[in-house]
């Protein structure tokens, strides 16, 4: 995990001058140094992770907005006690601490758009730093990579073991983010969307109830800020933009050269039971 952190921050580092010399600024010596020190620091951080005792499961989890892919890792990390780290939970606590990074990331995320490579890198090495002080030896990754640059530095520093691909039927993909409700206070996640939807062509009928919150949690629940319908079809518009141009198949081809990649089309609830 060490290594990890540090090789996905290197690589960031790396990568930015290497923008800065493609786009012909000169790189001064000590800045050229560092960047090959940042893909030296990635290939140690690949085999030094091989070595260490008591790994566990390092998965990823994709799909677009309203998948499920956050309930589903959640569950999973509790049933393998490693932790659920979803990058649109780290923006989301950035955004709740105030100033003028909180600004700038608030114009991005309530628009529906990505945010950047480089704050997202640098939001998801320090939580694995953070993790790695807590002794945390593995995670289950949420809604990371989603860009070709975020792809490469993840197979260029893990060996991801695992990296599912979860889809859904269209119709029922804005129902479920206009669904999501979050407890404000033990932060559970429950949906109040029922998906019922005919198969298309002599397919299998979509049934997926509703998650409803216990008792004590009904009267706390809130609804992200950009889980509105104008904010959701923009997010989707942005996914499917993102695939359509190839830029999303791409990390999707990078990952499943570099690791085990598994899609998965719902129809139904999954029952974890056969994960
Ligand atoms: N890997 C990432 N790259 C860029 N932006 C991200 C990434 N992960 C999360 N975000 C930002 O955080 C927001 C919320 O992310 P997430 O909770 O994963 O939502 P979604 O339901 O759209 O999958 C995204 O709309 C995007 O602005």
């Amino acid at each position: 995990m060490a290594g990890i952190s540090r090789a996905i921050r290197a690589c960031a580092a790396a990568s930015r001058r290497t923008l800065a010399a493609a786009s012909g600024a000169a790189l001064p010596k000590e800045e050229a140094a560092a960047a090959g020190a940042g893909v030296r620091a990635a290939a140690t951080g690949r085999r030094g992770r091989d070595q260490e005792d008591g790994r566990r499961v390092q998965w990823v989890f994709l799909g677009c907005p309203g998948v499920g892919k956050g309930t589903y890792a959640s569950r999973l990390s509790q049933l393998l006690g490693v932790p659920h780290i979803a990058t649109g939970d780290l923006v989301r606590d950035a955004l709740a601490t105030p100033g003028p990074f909180s600004k700038k990331l608030a114009e991005i995320v309530n628009h529906g758009k990505l945010v950047s490579d480089e704050i997202i890198i640098n939001l998801l090495s320090r939580r694995l730093e953070e993790g790695e002080e807590k002794g945390e030896l593995g995670f289950i990754l949420d809604g990371f990579p989603r860009t070709i640059r975020q792809a490469e530095i993840l197979e260029g520093v893990t060996d991801i073991d695992l990296v599912i691909n979860l889809k859904l039927r269209e119709e029922a993909l804005l129902a479920k983010c206009l669904g999501r409700r979050m407890c404000s206070q033990c932060g559970g996640n429950f949906n109040v969307a029922s998906i019922d939807i005919e198969g298309e062509n002599g397919g299998a009928r979509m049934y997926m109830p509703p998650l409803l919150p216990p008792p004590q949690c009904e009267s706390k629940l809130i609804t992200r800020a950009d889980d509105t319908e104008e904010v959701v079809k923009e997010r989707l518009r942005v996914y499917h933009d993102l695939v359509g141009s190839n830029c999303l198949r791409l990390p999707f081809e990078i990952l499943a050269c570099s690791f085990f990649l598994i899609s998965i089309y719902l129809t139904r609830i999954l029952n974890l039971c056969y994960l």
